[in-house]
């Protein structure tokens, strides 16, 4: 159940401990972490001078482990060490003497062909000091991170001045937050998770919240399938010479399943959007009024409005005519911005109807513009999205190049597998047309974001080549959506 979990360093304290006390010895954990490290590094590199940057900690006691299988199995091998071997303790300190060899200090990178970084795991709590970042800018080698890069932070992917950039970063048991959100993750370079022998069974007592690329199970037709039964989205398009946003989005909604789907479109708008729609219906909704009369009808039960929408009094009333519809709402882009300067407003209203999924799709500059105190640089994405699902009663789908979809019950997940190919114009737009379509057919609004932002970044990752436009996005979707998309 907990195979996508993300453990926060507090939780990973708390899983060693619990698999302690079921009665794995803290130093056999030490001593299988480093073997796990080692056994990487042989698999990725041929012998070579290695040094072996030690903190005081015990993620420098991995650091001994790793300098002695390495040096048993022959390669020439160098340890340094931040401090004295006087004041290391604990398992560290057994390490450490296991180790056997000279011991360094940690002036220079010179003469080594790979870096071992153990430093500072998940015990980091200061600035990198002036020699740590003057070594680390020194470092023209490949680098092998124990844990996390130092100067990474575990628990947000926040990164000190100097930071070092590994090249592989292998953990224990399971992810960190700060491996796959921004811009931990590139510091990481590839991650590996070994296996050290903590029982699975420790998270049902940890209970992670904070997962990574995890799909519910998505919407299948049956063999009695009926289109009505597959739920009826509606897409709301902005003026005449803004329609083309709506199209994506519907066209989208159709593409992952919805039974049917409509444009709402201004009155001006309509001939437009006419030209270009075909298997998408066409309704004419001129102002928030119109609109409420469209969506009194139930069997149009997800609605998603902003996409090229416009920002003023306009599209605030159309917002809240979709959210007095009873239906499912996606609120994406300047139906976000229209609540710029009375985000209370918004809340308020969707807290009217509690019992309807809404999900805000904002990217970072509109997350600002919603939630201005919960932008603090302590915080990770994940807690961010989490404190504004709560404040707002919506799922929140933050985007990024690591999108982070969050419910106000306080778990979160974050999504990985986007290429950077994504950031074209109109992508958002189809993000939110899955969204409205995975909402259409019956899911829960933080399980159609997750889906949602995964299916948009798999359908990116298909595409294979330069040049992605949004245009491509829903055909590619096409490719059969299986039943569990990460198996
Ligand atoms: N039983 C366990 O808890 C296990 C822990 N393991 C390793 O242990 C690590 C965590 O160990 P620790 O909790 O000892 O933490 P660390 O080894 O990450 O660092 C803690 C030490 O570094 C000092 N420190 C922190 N930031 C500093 C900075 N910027 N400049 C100078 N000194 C700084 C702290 O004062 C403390 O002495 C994990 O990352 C992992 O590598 C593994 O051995 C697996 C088992
Ligand atoms: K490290």
């Amino acid at each position: 159940m907990y195979s996508h979990a993300l453990l926060t360093p507090e939780q990973m304290y708390r899983a060693d401990a619990l698999a302690v006390a079921a009665g794995v010895s803290s130093l056999t954990l030490m001593e299988r972490a480093g073997r796990a490290v080692a056994e990487e590094i042989l698999r990725r590199f041929g012998a070579r001078p290695t040094l072996v940057l030690c903190g005081p900690g015990n993620n420098g006691g991995d650091g001994y482990v790793v300098a002695r299988l390495l040096r048993d199995w022959g390669w020439p091998v160098r340890v340094a060490l931040l401090g004295e071997t006087a004041r290391l303790k604990g398992d560290a300190a057994i390490m450490a003497k296991r180790w056997g060899g000279p011991f360094e200090s940690v002036t220079s990178v010179d003469g080594a062909g790979l870096i071992v970084d153990a430093l500072f795991g998940a015990g980091l709590s200061k600035p990198l000091s002036d020699q740590i970042v003057k070594l680390s800018s020194a470092v023209k080698v490949p680098v092998v991170a124990i844990d996390v890069p130092s100067g990474i932070d575990g628990a947000t992917g926040a990164a000190r001045p100097a930071a070092f950039r590994a090249d592989l970063t292998v953990t224990f048991f399971r992810k960190k937050p700060g491996h796959v959100l921004m811009p931990g993750r590139e510091y990481c370079g590839e991650t590996v998770v070994a296996d050290i022998g903590i029982p699975d069974r420790v998270l049902d007592e940890i209970k992670p919240p904070l997962m990574e690329n995890f799909v519910p199970e998505l919407p299948q037709a049956g063999p009695n399938q009926h289109k009505y039964r597959r739920g009826h989205a509606v897409v709301v398009s902005g003026a005449a010479h803004q329609t083309g946003a709506a199209r994506l989005a519907a066209r989208s909604a159709l593409r992952v399943g919805a039974g049917l789907v409509t444009v709402a479109s201004p009155k001006a708008a309509m001939a437009a959007n006419e030209a270009h729609l075909t298997a998408i219906m066409l309704a004419e909704a001129d102002d928030a009024l119109a609109l409420g009369r469209l969506l009194a009808d139930r069997r149009k039960n997800a609605v998603c409005i902003g996409p090229a929408a416009g920002v003023g009094a306009e599209t605030r009333a159309k917002v809240r005519a979709a959210l007095a519809s009873g239906a499912a709402v996606v609120l994406d882009a300047d139906a976000l911005t229209s609540f710029a300067l009375a985000p209370d407003e918004l809340f308020e209203a969707i807290a009217e109807t509690p019992e309807r999924a809404v999900v805000m799709t904002p990217h970072e500059g509109e997350f600002a513009r919603l939630f201005k105190d919960l932008v603090k640089e302590s915080d990770s994405k994940c807690e961010r999205a989490i404190a504004a699902a709560k404040r707002s009663g919506a799922v929140i789908l933050l985007k990024g190049p690591d999108s982070v979809a969050a419910n106000g019950e306080g778990g979160a997940i974050v999504n990985t597998n986007a290429p950077p190919s994504l950031a074209t114009a109109g992508s958002g737009d189809v993000l939110a047309g899955l969204l409205t379509g995975l909402l259409a057919q019956g899911m829960e609004g933080v399980g159609a974001a997750a889906a949602a932002m995964w299916l948009h970044g798999a359908a990116a990752g298909k595409f294979g080549r330069a040049g992605l436009t949004a245009e491509d996005l829903p055909d590619l979707i096409s490719c059969g959506i299986p039943q569990n998309p990460l198996l």
